[in-house]
C-alpha cells in the first residue's frame, strides 16, 4: 500500500498505470486518486481486468484547485494483472461508483456553466444517463429505477464512465473504457468482449450504430470540445420499438416519438375486432419501421463519419502517445539529473559544512586571537592612560614652573638692572684687581722658585729623616735583642664604680714599667716588667708592641704572645677584641691576621707569593680539641701532636690548617672558636677545669723568582690561671697563711707549671728541656727550639678589684718569674753569664711562683730588670 502511494505521490506525469493482482491495491489506488482530485489535481482512473473494464472513477475537478492554482490532469489506469473472481471485480466496481458518489469534485457538483466550454467530457462522464437527458431527465436520475414493464420502455442499458479532464481537449488521454455494467447473463462475443457502442451526436430518430471493438478500443482524443465519446459494451440485442432513446443536451439523442394507440381488449369471440386491432398495429408498426430505418440511415452515416474522425483523433492520439513517450524519456534524463544534480549538492553541502567548521574553528581562533590583541591593547592603553596622567601631572607643575619663572624671571629683570650697575662697578674693581694680579704673579714666581727650592731640602731631610728611621729600626731591633726574647707586659682591666672596690694601683715610672698595688691596711706591692698597660689602654697601644714582631713572621720567624691571667680579666677581650664591632676594640689576633694579609698582598711584596693560614686549638684535660672544626663536630675526637725530628715543627692529627683568603673571614673564624668553646664546655660538664686555647697562623711564602720558601708562624696563647687554684689557695691561705706552700693544681696549673719549667731549662740551657710535660709547651716546642729566631710576648692581665687582689698578686708573681728568665740567643752566648748569674733554678721559679710577698716579687723583678740592663748594656 506505501508502495502504491509512494508511485501515485512519484509519478505525477499526466498518465499513471497502476498494476496489480490485489483488488484492495487497486481500490486504494482509486481512493488516493479520488482524493488527490481534492487538491490540485484531476485524475480520472479506470481499471481493468484484463481487456475489460471493471470501473472507472474520474476526477474532473474545476480549473483551479488550492490557492487558484489550475489543477493538474492525471489519468490513472489501474490493470489486474490475475484474472479476477467476478465477486472482485464487482467489489472494485462498488468501491468506484461509491468513491464516485461521494467525491463531491464529482461532475454532479460541478456545474457545467463553471466548466470551460470545451469540456464537456467530465459532464458526460458524471452524469451518465441523466446529464445526457435535460431536466426531466435529472429528476428522473433521483427515482428509483423504473421497472421496464409499467412504462413499457427499457433504457438503454449501458453504464458509461467518462473521463473528465479540466485539460484543453487537445491533450492526449486515454481512453474512457466503459465498465462492465449489466449484471444481466447476456450474450457476448466469442472473445467474451461486448460490443461496443459509440454513442454521438446523431439526428434524432438515430440509432446508434455497433462499430467494431478495434476501432472503439482506443478512444480517440476529442478535438472537439462539445464531443463526448461513449464506449459502451452493450449487453444486449437491440431494444425494443417501444424503447425510447434519448441523448442528452448536444449529445445523443436517439428515439423512436411513436405512440401506440390505446385499444380496449376486444372479447375473445370479436375475432373481427382483434384483426382490426392487429391491422392497425401493424400499420403503425410499419410506419414505425419506415422511421427506425431512415433514423438508422442517418445515424449510420453519422457513425461513419464519426470513425473516420476518430480514426484521425486515433492517429492524433498516437502522435501525441509518441510526444509523451519522448517527454517521459526527457523526464527520467530530468530526473537522472536531477539526481546527479542532488547528488552533487548533498556533496557540495558536505563540504559547505566542512568548509563551515573550519572557518568556524579559526574565526574561533581569530576571536582568541582578537580578544589577547585587545587585553594587550587594554593593557597599553592603560601604561599609555597612566602615562598620561604622569606627564599632565608633569605638565601641571610645569606651567606651575613656568608661572613661578616668569615671577621669577620679571623679579629678576629687575635685579638685572641692579646688577648691570653693580656690573659696572665691578668691572673697574676687576680692571683694578687685575693690575694688583700682575703685581702678584710676578711675587709667585718668586715664590715659586723659592718653593722649589725648599722641596729639594725638604727631599734631602726626607732621606735623611728615612736614612735614621732606617737606622732607628736597626737599633730596635739590637733593642729587641738586647732586650730578650721574651718581654714581659702587664695589662690591667677596667673597672667601673658597680664593679666594686678597687684596689689602688700606682704606675710611679714614666716609662711605663712599673706597677704597685696598694691594698688597703696592706703593703705596697711593686712589680716591674717590660711594660704596663693602665686600665686606660687601648687595644691599639697595645697592638704596637705585637707590630713590631710581624715583619720577622713574613721573613720566616716565629712570635708567640701569651695572654696569661684568672678569669674575667681580660685575656679575650686582648687576644680576640669584643664583640662590638668597633675597630679600636678589635683584639691582637684579627688585627694581626689583617696586617699580615694586607703585607702579603702589597704591591711592594715583589715576587713573593704568600699563603695565610690560621689553626686553633683548645687544650682541655690535656686534651687537644679542634676549635676550627665545623659545626656539629663531634667534640671527643682525638687529637695527638707529632713533631718533627729533632723539634721540628709540630703537627696535630686530624686537623688542618684553614687558608685565610679574605679578612673578613677573621671574624667569622674566630666566632667559630667561641661557639665550639662553649660546646666543648657543656660536653665536660663537671670535668671542666677550664683550659687553654692556641691560635696559630702560619705564613708561607714564596719567592716566584727564586723559588725560595719561607715559613714563619705566629702564636696566641690564652692561658688561664683555674679557679680552683685560686680556691686552693684561698683555703690554705687562711688555714696556714702560707701560700708559699700553695702550687697550682689540676692540669692547667700543671701545665703552667711546666711552662715555667721550659723557660727554666732554657734560660739555664739544661739539655733537658721538659717540653713533652704537657700538651701545650709540646705544641710550642718548635718556638722554644728555634728561640734565636723567636720573640715571646707574656701579656699578664690583672683585675683591679679588691677581691680579686690575691688572685692578682698570684699572677703578677707569674708573670715575674716568666720575666726573670733569659731565653738563650742563638749564637750569642753573652747571656749565658748572666743568666747563670740570676742563679734562678727551677726550684726558686717555682718557689717564688708562689711566694705571694712582696719582697721576693720584687727582688725576681730586680733580678728581671738587673737582665735586662745587662742586656741593655
Ligand atoms: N681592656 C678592657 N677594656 C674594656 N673591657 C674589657 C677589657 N678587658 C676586659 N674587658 C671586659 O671584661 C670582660 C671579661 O673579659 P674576658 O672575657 O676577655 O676575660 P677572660 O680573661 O678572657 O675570661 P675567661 O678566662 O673566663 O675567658 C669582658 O666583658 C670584656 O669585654
Amino acid at each position: 500500500m506505501e508502495q502504491l502511494n509512494r508511485s501515485l505521490s512519484k509519478l505525477k506525469p499526466p498518465s499513471t498505470i497502476v498494476r496489480s493482482n490485489s483488488s484492495s491495491a487497486l481500490s486504494t489506488a482509486l481512493a488516493v486518486a479520488a482524493a488527490a482530485m481534492n487538491e490540485n489535481e484531476n485524475y480520472s482512473a479506470t481499471t481493468f481486468f484484463g481487456n475489460r473494464s471493471i470501473g472507472a472513477t474520474t476526477g474532473a475537478g474545476t480549473g483551479t484547485g488550492i490557492n487558484n492554482e489550475p489543477k493538474k490532469d492525471h489519468t490513472l489506469t489501474l490493470e489486474m494483472l490475475e484474472p479476477l473472481p467476478l465477486k472482485a471485480v464487482a467489489g472494485v466496481k462498488r468501491k468506484a461508483e461509491d468513491d464516485a458518489r461521494v467525491r463531491p469534485s464529482s461532475a454532479a457538483t460541478v456545474a457545467p456553466s463553471t466548466r470551460p466550454a470545451t469540456n464537456t467530457r467530465g459532464t458526460i462522464a458524471t452524469t451518465t444517463g441523466a446529464a445526457r437527458k435535460p431536466a426531466a431527465g435529472a429528476q428522473r436520475q433521483q427515482q428509483p429505477p423504473q421497472p421496464a414493464k409499467p412504462a413499457g420502455r427499457t433504457p438503454l442499458q449501458t453504464q458509461t464512465r467518462m473521463t473528465g479532464r479540466a485539460t484543453p481537449a487537445a491533450r492526449p488521454t486515454t481512453t474512457a473504457r466503459a465498465p462492465l455494467t449489466s449484471n444481466k447473463t447476456t450474450p457476448t462475443t466469442a472473445a467474451g468482449r461486448a460490443t461496443r457502442v459509440s454513442a454521438t451526436t446523431a439526428p434524432a430518430g438515430g440509432r446508434p450504430r455497433a462499430i467494431p471493438a478495434a476501432k472503439s478500443k482506443a478512444g480517440p482524443p476529442q478535438p472537439a470540445p462539445t464531443r463526448a465519446t461513449t464506449r459502451s459494451r452493450s449487453t444486449t440485442p437491440a431494444p425494443a420499438p417501444t424503447t425510447h432513446l434519448k441523448g442528452a443536451g448536444k449529445g445523443v439523442a436517439v428515439s423512436a416519438d411513436i405512440e401506440l394507440p390505446a385499444k380496449k381488449k376486444r372479447a375473445a369471440w370479436d375475432t373481427k375486432g382483434r384483426l382490426q386491432d392487429m391491422e392497425e398495429l401493424t400499420g403503425a408498426l410499419h410506419e414505425m419501421l419506415n422511421k427506425s430505418t431512415g433514423n438508422i440511415t442517418e445515424i449510420t452515416q453519422t457513425l461513419e463519419s464519426n470513425a473516420n474522425k476518430i480514426e484521425e483523433l486515433e492517429s492524433f492520439r498516437l502522435g501525441l502517445e509518441s510526444k509523451v513517450v519522448g517527454k517521459e524519456i526527457e523526464n527520467n534524463d530530468m530526473l537522472q539529473k536531477m539526481s546527479t544534480v542532488e547528488q552533487e549538492i548533498f556533496i557540495l553541502n558536505r563540504k559547505h559544512l566542512d568548509n563551515m567548521k573550519a572557518l568556524q574553528s579559526q574565526q574561533a581562533m581569530e576571536v582568541e586571537q582578537e580578544k589577547s590583541t585587545e587585553a594587550r591593547l587594554q593593557q597599553e592603553r592603560d601604561m599609555v592612560e597612566s602615562n598620561l596622567r604622569i606627564a599632565n601631572n608633569h605638565l601641571e607643575q610645569q606651567v606651575q614652573e613656568s608661572a613661578n619663572l616668569r615671577t621669577t624671571i620679571s623679579t629678576q629683570s629687575s635685579n638685572c638692572l641692579a646688577f648691570e650697575t653693580d656690573n659696572r662697578a665691578l668691572k673697574l674693581k676687576i680692571e683694578r684687581t687685575e693690575d694688583n694680579i700682575a703685581r702678584r704673579e710676578t711675587s709667585i714666581e718668586e715664590l715659586e722658585r723659592k718653593l722649589r727650592d725648599s722641596e729639594i731640602q725638604v727631599r734631602k731631610r726626607q732621606q735623611k729623616v728615612r736614612d735614621e728611621e732606617s737606622g732607628r729600626r736597626k737599633l730596635y731591633g739590637t733593642i729587641m735583642d738586647l732586650k730578650g726574647h721574651i718581654r714581659v707586659f702587664c695589662r690591667v682591666r677596667p673597672h667601673g664604680p658597680s664593679d666594686g672596690t678597687v684596689t689602688s694601683i700606682d704606675y710611679p715610672d714614666l716609662e711605663g714599667r712599673e706597677i704597685v698595688l696598694t691594698p688597703a691596711k696592706e703593703p705596697k706591692y711593686p712589680f716591674t716588667f717590660d711594660r704596663v698597660f693602665a686600665a686606660a689602654s687601648t687595644q691599639g697601644d697595645l697592638f704596637e708592641e705585637v707590630s713590631q714582631m710581624l715583619p720577622s713572621i713574613l721573613s720566616g720567624g716565629s712570635a708567640c704572645v701569651f695572654a696569661y691571667g684568672s678569669t674575667q680579666t681580660g685575656k679575650s677581650y686582648t687576644l680576640e677584641g669584643s664583640s662590638a664591632s668597633a675597630e679600636e676594640s678589635m683584639g691582637l689576633i684579627p688585627r694581626s691576621i689583617l696586617q699580615i694579609y694586607e703585607a702579603t698582598r702589597a704591591p711592594g711584596a715583589n715576587d713573593w707569593r704568600y699563603t695565610l693560614e690560621i689553626r686553633q686549638v683548645g687544650i682541655y684535660n690535656e686534651t687537644i680539641y679542634d676549635l676550627q672544626a665545623p659545626e656539629g663536630s663531634p667534640t671527643n675526637k682525638a687529637h695527638e701532636i707529632q713533631s718533627a725530628p729533632g723539634g721540628g715543627k709540630a703537627t696535630v692529627t686530624g686537623i688542618n690548617m684553614t687558608e685565610v683568603k679574605s679578612a673578613v673571614m677573621i671574624g667569622s673564624l674566630l666566632s667559630i672558636a667561641q661557639r665550639r668553646q662553649a660546646d666543648i664546655k657543656q660536653s665536660l660538664k663537671d670535668n671542666y677545669r677550664g683550659g687553654h686555647s692556641v691560635f696559630t697562623i702560619r705564613v708561607t711564602g714564596v719567592d716566584s723568582g727564586t723559588g725560595k720558601t719561607t715559613e714563619g708562624s705566629l702564636h696566641f696563647v690564652d692561658l688561664v690561671a683555674s679557679d680552683s687554684h685560686l680556691e686552693a689557695t684561698k683555703v690554705e691561705s687562711s688555714d696556714s697563711n702560707d701560700s708559699d706552700k700553695t702550687l697550682p693544681g689540676g692540669e692547667i696549673d700543671q701545665s703552667l707549671k711546666c711552662l715555667a719549667d721550659v723557660f727554666l731549662a732554657l734560660s739555664t740551657k739544661d739539655s733537658q728541656v721538659p717540653y713533652r710535660g704537657s700538651k701545650l709547651t709540646h705544641l710550642l716546642q718548635s718556638t722554644f727550639v728555634d728561640s734565636s729566631n723567636t720573640k715571646m710576648l707574656f701579656v699578664v692581665h690583672i683585675s683591679s678589684l679588691s677581691v680579686h687582689l690575691e688572685q692578682t698578686l698570684r699572677s703578677l708573681r707569674f708573670a715575674a718569674k716568666v720575666n726573670s728568665c733569659l731565653l738563650p740567643l742563638g749564637g750569642s752566648g753573652s747571656l749565658q753569664s748572666v743568666a747563670s748569674k740570676s742563679s734562678l733554678t727551677a726550684a726558686a721559679i717555682a718557689a717564688s711562683s708562689s711566694t705571694p710577698s712582696s719582697s721576693t716579687s720584687s727582688a725576681a723583678s730586680s733580678v728581671g730588670a738587673s737582665l735586662r740592663r745587662t742586656k741593655a748594656s
